[in-house]
């Protein structure tokens, strides 16, 4: 039997999609007086972190935003991180806004990201968003979602992929996305179903198998094997391990999928151009709504 090859789910081809949309709705805001500020706070300078603020910077500014870049030193204090979010909160040019993470580790992560006004988490996982989302089931919902998640759904969506009744599998329980991700994919607009494992999971493979989506998101190199997949199912790749190869000296990324199961999928992301552009994609969709809202509110 021959097997077809994956589709392929072009993440940098979806961004740029919706990014095209989202000129259009920053064009017609600044129509209305109003130009959508999205801001950062990079505390320390991992060299990683900077080259994700300046991704998100360049291509806010490219979609007609306006970009606000905030930095802080490595031994910036609890009281000073927190000066600059009540800075932020107050400002009516910032709509919304990210705290790089990760924070530096003298630095309480929960208090800080606790401080940002629910209004303007562009990353869509305060507290009260995340209460918001897990509360409402079926209405609209008026706060910024997970951008992570929202972004692997999107991903598929646009490409065609249905995901009404599908049994989807998600490995890792990270706020960012494992534990995200169901509360968005059980909403009765979408309808699926929703496994989550981790690394305390005893039958991940028997699980893995009966899925018809997999999204990898422990950060641990290659935890799904070809041998998990059942063919024909979609693989969704956001992990993120870094390696130096000992070789080259050049460092590489390694995903939670072994490439190797790529020949049993129906369709895949690529890790890079995958989720990784469409999380910058729908952080600034986040920003864009909260600046639609916010002029909404005041007519
Ligand atoms: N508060 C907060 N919110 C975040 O959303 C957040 C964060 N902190 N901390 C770090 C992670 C990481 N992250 C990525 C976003 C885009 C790519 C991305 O677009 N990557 C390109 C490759 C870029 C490259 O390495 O050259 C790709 O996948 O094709 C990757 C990683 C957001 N994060």
């Amino acid at each position: 039997m021959t097997q077809p090859t994956a589709q392929i789910l072009d993440g940098k081809a979806t961004a740029a999609a919706i990014k095209a949309e989202l000129t259009e709705r920053v064009a017609a805001l600044k129509a209305r007086g109003v130009i959508p500020g999205i801001a950062t706070v990079l505390v320390g300078a991992d060299p990683a972190s900077q080259l994700y603020v300046s991704m998100k910077h360049k291509q806010s500014v490219e979609i007609g935003m306006n970009s606000i870049q905030r930095e802080l030193p490595a031994d910036a204090t609890q009281a000073e991180v927190e000066a600059l979010i009540d800075e932020l909160n107050a400002d009516p040019g910032c709509h919304g806004y990210i705290v790089q993470l990760p924070l530096p580790k003298h630095i309480d992560t929960d208090a800080i990201l606790e401080r940002i006004d629910p209004a303007k988490d562009a990353d869509g996982l305060h507290p009260t968003n995340l209460g918001r989302l897990v509360l409402n089931v079926n209405g609209p919902i008026d706060t910024p979602l997970p951008c992570t998640p929202r972004g692997v759904i999107e991903l598929l969506l646009r490409n065609g992929y249905d995901l009404k009744g599908k049994h989807v599998v998600v490995v890792g329980r990270g706020v960012t996305i494992g534990r995200s991700i169901g509360l968005l994919l059980t909403r009765r607009e979408i309808n699926a179903t929703v496994t989550l494992t981790h690394t305390g999971t005893t039958n991940m493979s028997e699980l893995l198998r009966q899925a018809d989506v997999i999204v990898g998101a422990a950060g641990v190199k290659h935890i799904v094997k070809a041998s998990d997949v059942k063919p024909g199912a979609a693989l969704l790749d956001v992990g993120v391990t870094r390696e130096t190869d000992p070789a080259t000296g050049k460092g590489k990324v390694h995903g939670d999928i072994d490439p190797a199961a790529a020949k049993v999928a129906g369709w895949i992301s690529p890790n890079p151009g995958g989720v990784g552009p469409m999380t910058v994609a729908l952080l600034m969709t986040n920003v864009v709504e909260a600046a639609e809202r916010q002029l909404a509110a005041q007519h």
